[in-house]
């Protein structure tokens, strides 16, 4: 079954963990990835070529690669290049995940364009990260095989919509016929039950699954010892 099938319907696992996490080591991602296995997700999304590597080795699960590029002073981009897209397909990634934003095209290039590029020479199906829905139109007519509501709320012309995820993109342009992937802020049954109810074609959930430092934070905040610090 081609990797796009397999995730339909599914919860995709992103098993990620930046620079300075207690979590930042190849041995702990792939501890999280097989949790994720076992736990009946569809697919894994995982960050770096080295980390993909790994996961590789311990999971059949469709894996979607991405490669974050950090920048000074402002969040990451995502697989802003052809050459990071190359490596993440050598290190074993079943799809590509890069963005295509108003933000990261004058200094990445032509994203729409790598969208086709990457499908073509690497035979490989995109996954187009966004913000808007302009930007999930081009790319989807560009041959993306998904377009992801990944950086609503992360791009500066996006920054104001709160803390909830953007299921509004995810039912605006699946209304279109755009296979959409609800990605970013999901925390609860409600959030996969409504994507889905949306149109979405399958559902991407990070740090409510992956990032202990994370959760217990938000919860160590409810005590009354913690909201004294
Ligand atoms: C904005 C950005 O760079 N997002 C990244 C994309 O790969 C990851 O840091 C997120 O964890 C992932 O999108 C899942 O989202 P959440 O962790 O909110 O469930």
């Amino acid at each position: 079954m081609d990797v796009v099938t397999a995730i339909e319907g599914g919860l995709v696992v992103s098993c990620q963990a930046p620079e300075g996490h207690p979590l930042r080591d190849p041995r702990a991602i792939v501890l999280l990835a097989r949790c994720a296995e076992l736990g009946g997700a569809a697919g894994l999304r995982v960050n770096g070529p080295e980390d993909v590597r790994a996961v590789k080795a311990v999971t059949g699960l469709p894996l979607i690669g991405l490669a974050k590029v950090p920048r000074p002073h402002a969040r990451p981009l995502i697989t802003p290049s052809f050459a990071l897209c190359e490596e993440l397909v050598r290190a074993g990634a079943d799809l590509v995940a890069l963005e295509v934003t108003a933000e990261a095209e004058p200094s990445a290039g032509d994203l729409p364009g790598l969208v086709e590029r990457v499908r073509r020479e690497l035979g490989v199906p995109v996954m187009a990260d966004v913000s808007t829905a302009e930007e999930g139109v081009r790319a989807w007519e560009r041959g993306a095989a998904l377009v992801s509501t990944t950086l609503s709320g992360y791009t500066p012309y996006t920054l104001a919509s709160g803390p909830e995820p953007d299921l509004a993109l995810v039912g605006e342009l699946a209304a279109l016929g755009i296979r959409m992937v609800a990605e970013g802020r999901l925390r609860t049954p409600e959030h996969v039950a409504e994507a889905f109810a949306r149109g979405a074609w399958s559902v991407v959930i990070g740090g409510a699954i992956t990032d202990p430092l994370a959760i217990t934070r938000h919860l160590t905040a409810a005590t009354p010892a913690g909201s004294r610090r």
